[in-house]
């Protein structure tokens, strides 16, 4: 189901916890209070464990309490149909649709059901599951750390294979601005977990603003340009630890980078055309620089996922290392390199970059504004659909 796959972030705009059962006065009134029956006050507490559960239960349990406190609040659906393009208003109208003529009474009885057969998940609320993405130094998104001259920013949102949501694009953007000013001599970007990163979380085409799709696909385009201007004007080396498979624009970044490392285990992939969209991160231009225009085509039209050895070979990568060694020899390395000169470093950086920034900012423009038209298309639309839906994977 495609709500399955929606962020709980998303989810407890949904969730019946949000919403208030005393405005509902009528539903008081007209309560049958039998021994078999919730009573309304058993529904109002299962209200408010609703509020306490922190760990996710699903949205598919999500879903169901939604419509159950509908149902038990208002009775049968009485919206009109959502749009298409609607995906998390069209699913929560489905679900409470698909409860019919169940009584108010019942549907109560189901909601409190519900909510105690959801109890493990209340009592371990406060639990830290191992391997889950903590918060770190005031970043939700990202670990960031700065020592031995190098400042590392690290994707950490792990269990969804370092996916780039909104809040990401603007902490990274964040991370890098202080890194320019901060006393580092290199920066480094790296991903925490089995991925580098899966690219643009694709929820990002989700959350649709009051707009519509136009004002979503307008927003999502400035904030492309803001983010990878941030890369376009970095003033000293940014070097990629490339930690496993990086896909979108995880990948196109690296055309900006100074340097790229990568283990045997990684692989670059940009599934633009099997997503109605079009290359990034000034990977029009750089692409085909990198790698000549017919190895660009390959990876950037027709989605050719490369190996790390592969990347290498077309220059895309600086250096791969075996994976079981990789951190050591990588960060071995980096050391050294943040030993240098600090001053010497920043201005070779500036003169390698000076003749080509222009340039950049005048793609990132133009793939931005070509981009706003794709995600407003068909073709894109249903790829979004297909992946949060899951009847594909690329
Ligand atoms: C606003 C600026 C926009 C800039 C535009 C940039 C363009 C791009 O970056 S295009 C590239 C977009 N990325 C993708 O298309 C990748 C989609 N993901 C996948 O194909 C697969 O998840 C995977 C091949 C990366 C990994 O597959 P695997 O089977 O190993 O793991 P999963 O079970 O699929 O993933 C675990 C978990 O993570 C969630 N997730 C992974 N990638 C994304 C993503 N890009 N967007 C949203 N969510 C992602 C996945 O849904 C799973 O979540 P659940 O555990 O909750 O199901």
């Amino acid at each position: 189901m495609a709500m399955a796959y929606l962020p709980w972030r998303l989810a407890q705009r949904w969730c019946p916890s949000s919403l208030q059962v005393t405005s509902f006065p009528a539903v008081q009134l007209h309560m049958n209070r039998t021994a078999m029956r919730a009573s309304q006050k058993d529904f109002e507490n299962a209200v408010n464990q609703v509020k306490l559960l922190k760990k996710d239960p699903g949205n598919e349990v999500k879903l169901k309490l939604y419509a159950l406190y509908k149902q038990a609040t208002e009775g049968p659906c009485n919206m009109p149909k959502p749009g298409i393009f609607d995906l998390i208003n069209k699913a929560k109208w489905d679900a409470w649709n698909a409860l019919g003529s169940l009584p108010k009474e019942a549907a109560r009885q189901n909601y409190v059901d519900l909510v105690s057969s959801l109890s493990p998940s209340l009592e371990s609320s406060s639990q830290v599951e191992p391997g889950t993405d903590r918060k770190s130094t005031g970043f939700e998104t990202l670990v960031v750390t700065s020592e031995d001259g190098i400042t590392k920013i690290m994707f950490n949102r792990p269990t969804k294979k370092n996916a780039i949501n909104t809040e990401m694009y603007h902490e990274i953007m964040h991370a890098l601005k202080a890194a320019s000013k901060d006393d580092s001599i290199i920066t480094v970007l790296t991903g925490n977990g089995d991925y580098y990163s899966s690219g643009n979380d694709l929820t990002n085409f989700t959350d649709i603003p009051p707009g519509g799709v136009e004002e979503k696909a307008k927003n999502n385009a400035v904030l492309l340009r803001e983010f990878v201007d941030c890369f376009i004007d970095f003033p000293k080396p940014l070097i990629a630890v490339v930690n496993g498979p990086a896909v979108g624009i995880s990948v196109t970044l690296l055309g900006l980078f100074d340097a790229v490392y990568a283990c045997d285990r990684a692989t670059f992939h940009t599934p633009f055309s099997h997503l109605g969209q079009s290359p990034e991160g000034c990977s029009s231009y750089t692409f085909p620089k990198i790698m000549s225009p017919a190895k660009a085509t390959e990876m950037l039209i027709f989605g050719k996922k490369l190996t790390a050895g592969e990347a290498c070979a077309q220059g895309l990568v600086t250096e791969v290392f075996p994976d079981s060694t990789f951190q050591k020899e990588v960060w071995t390395r980096l050391k050294a390199f943040a030993k240098l000169p600090p001053n010497a470093v920043r201005i070779s950086k500036e003169v390698i970059r000076k003749r080509e920034r222009e340039k950049l900012h005048a793609v990132n423009a133009e793939e931005c504004s070509v981009l706003q038209g794709r995600w407003l298309s068909d073709e894109c639309t249903n790829a979004v659909v297909n992946f949060l839906s899951r009847k594909s994977k690329l």
